[in-house]
């Protein structure tokens, strides 16, 4: 009996031996016809392939349509954690607007018998309040300007100012206000770019910053130390309000009970408003402690000073030795300031019943990875810029990096270092199985969406800064863009000199013997 081979895998060739095919789908026929079978046959063959080929034709449509649906429910839901976002920000900013109203209505009798404790510190009056919060909350600025209640109950009531300050431009090292025209102009036809600037940004306090925030990196005795002495020198020459997180005060007390005039909180609700009381925040560990401070500000952030107590020091350019004199600079200002972008993520579940079942964002300071985490199996990753196809990774996974995260994890996997002030949003493949695929560079202003297709062999994983790894089912994506809320970072020197400074000391980047004079030359 003659063995036709098996339909679907393979196909026979002139002298009648088997081969794969390309797609899986094949001729076949047995090896010796009859004249009119023979014919009945090839009829028959081409036939079925016509069947064939309509079949995954139409397979193809409804894998599109699939893919079309998805699409636009991801971006749907996308769009709705939007705006769900937008509408709790707004809720808050009332809710909280209400709160200083009533809080500020104390009657003259208790304005009168209230204890001032440094003539800095000054009542607002209830209208100049009203005046004052209405003027100065600023969409998504940092309410500078904004006069608080501390949230302790038994101090005698004092206002908190927040110190108010002012970002500009400076042009060609001199500070300058001028506004920046757009990157290009149109007039009279031509099409012009605008004359470069020196663009570094500029940071003029309006007014004395009063309260500075300090994270130190855990299980160092080096930088308790720091912390201690820091703080003591901040406090009694600086006359500065200080805050630590609950693990540093119980540390700070521990040395000595002169800290208790250091303050802290006691739950999330207090730290969603610390941008609110903090003028800058003191950064004591490495790039992990920059990244730990920035996790903590989910909207606006103060000035970070990161001082570098860590390995490698990308993002820490003060040495704290000489922590006094660069302090003593940065509270008299003006500060060369980098500002780095962070992406916001959303996970979005297919599971998700309706489009306001949404997590909450998560911004991140380097990147996020999404990637194959335990499973044996190639990602299959499929990746959508601004709702249009780009690819699918199928690899260990994807890096969606920040330019100020160009110089960690992407770096690690191929990627290109990129200044921290070039707007952009780098798209690095995780050993990626093809030869062809190169790492991206995008446009800051993109939406990225990475989608679990539903035949994926498994789950993938995402994690955020190196943290928080959360499982992406088949069905889920992840959807990132860039964030409204920059981290700002003090310059030891301005943007450019810090990020070569990094790449020179933190990787050795083109540190090579110079080749030696004598030896053939051209004549
Ligand atoms: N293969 C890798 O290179 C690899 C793997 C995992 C995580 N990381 C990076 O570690 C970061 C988390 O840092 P961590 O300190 O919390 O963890 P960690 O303590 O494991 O530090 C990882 C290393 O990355 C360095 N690093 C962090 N941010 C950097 C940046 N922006 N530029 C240059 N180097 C940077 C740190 O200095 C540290 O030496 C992640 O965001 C990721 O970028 C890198
Ligand atoms: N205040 C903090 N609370 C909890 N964890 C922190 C805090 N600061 C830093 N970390 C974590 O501690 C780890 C080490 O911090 P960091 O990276 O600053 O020190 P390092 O690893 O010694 O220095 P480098 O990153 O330069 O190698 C990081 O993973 C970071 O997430």
């Amino acid at each position: 009996m003659t063995m036709a081979p098996n339909k679907l895998n393979s196909s026979v060739n002139e002298n009648g031996s088997c081969s794969p095919s390309e797609n899986g789908f094949a001729r076949s026929f047995s090896l010796f016809p009859a004249e009119a079978d023979h014919e009945l046959l090839q009829s028959s063959i081409q036939e079925s392939d016509g069947h064939l080929i309509e079949f995954s034709e139409a397979l193809r449509t409804v894998a599109k349509a699939l893919r079309r649906a998805a699409e636009g429910k991801a971006s749907a839901q996308a769009e709705a954690a939007e705006w769900k976002r937008k509408y709790e920000l707004e809720r808050a900013r009332n809710l909280k607007l209400d709160h200083k109203v009533q809080s500020c209505r104390v009657n003259q009798g208790d304005l009168d018998g209230l204890k001032l404790d440094s003539p800095a510190k000054k009542l607002v009056f209830c209208d100049e309040a009203d005046e004052l919060s209405e003027r100065c909350c600023s969409r998504h600025g940092i309410c500078s300007h904004e006069v608080l209640r501390d949230g302790n109950p038994d101090s005698d009531s004092k206002m908190l100012r927040k110190a108010s300050f002012k970002l500009s431009w400076c042009s060609k090292g001199e500070q300058s206000d001028q506004h920046k025209h757009d990157i290009v102009s149109f007039e009279r036809g031509n099409i012009t770019t605008a004359e470069r600037s020196s663009k570094q940004i500029s940071l003029k306090w309006e007014s004395c910053p009063q309260t500075v925030l300090i994270l130190t990196k855990p299980n160092s005795v080096s930088v308790q130390m720091l912390c201690a002495e820091m703080t003591r020198w901040l406090r009694e020459q600086k006359k500065l309000n200080i805050y630590v997180e609950p693990r540093v005060r119980k540390e700070l007390l521990n040395v000595s009970s002169y800290y208790s005039f250091v303050e802290t909180w006691k739950d999330d609700k207090e730290i969603s408003l610390l941008h609110t009381k903090v003028d800058l925040v003191i950064t004591l560990g490495g790039d992990g402690t920059v990244l730990w401070a920035a996790s903590m500000f989910k909207g606006p952030v103060p000035p970070v000073v990161p001082f570098s107590l860590g390995s490698l020091g990308f993002m820490t350019p003060f040495h704290s030795e000489h922590y006094r004199e660069y302090l003593e600079s940065i509270l008299k200002g003006p500060i060369s300031i980098t500002l780095r972008h962070r992406l916001i993520c959303h996970v979005v579940r297919d599971a998700a019943k309706s489009e306001y079942e949404t997590e909450d964002p998560i911004l991140v300071l380097n990147e996020v990875t999404i990637d194959r985490g335990i499973s044996s199996y190639l990602t299959n990753l499929e990746c959508y810029c601004d709702n249009s196809f780009v690819t699918c990774v199928q690899g260990d996974g994807l890096i969606l990096s920040t330019t100020s995260g160009s110089t960690a994890y992407s770096l690690a996997a191929g990627g290109s270092m990129v200044h921290p002030q070039v707007p952009g949003i780098l798209f690095t493949p995780i050993c990626p199985h093809s030869l062809s695929f190169r790492p991206l560079i995008l446009p800051e202003y993109v939406t990225l969406r990475v989608q679990i297709p539903f035949n994926s062999r498994s789950p993938a994983w995402a994690s955020f800064d190196g943290k928080d790894r959360k499982q992406l089912a088949p069905g889920d994506a992840l959807v990132c863009s860039m964030a409204l809320w920059p981290v700002p970072t003090a310059c030891q020197v301005d943007s450019t000199n810090d990020f070569l400074r990094s790449i020179h000391e933190g990787l050795h980047w083109n540190l090579r013997k110079t080749q030696s004079f004598d030896g053939p030359r051209d004549l």
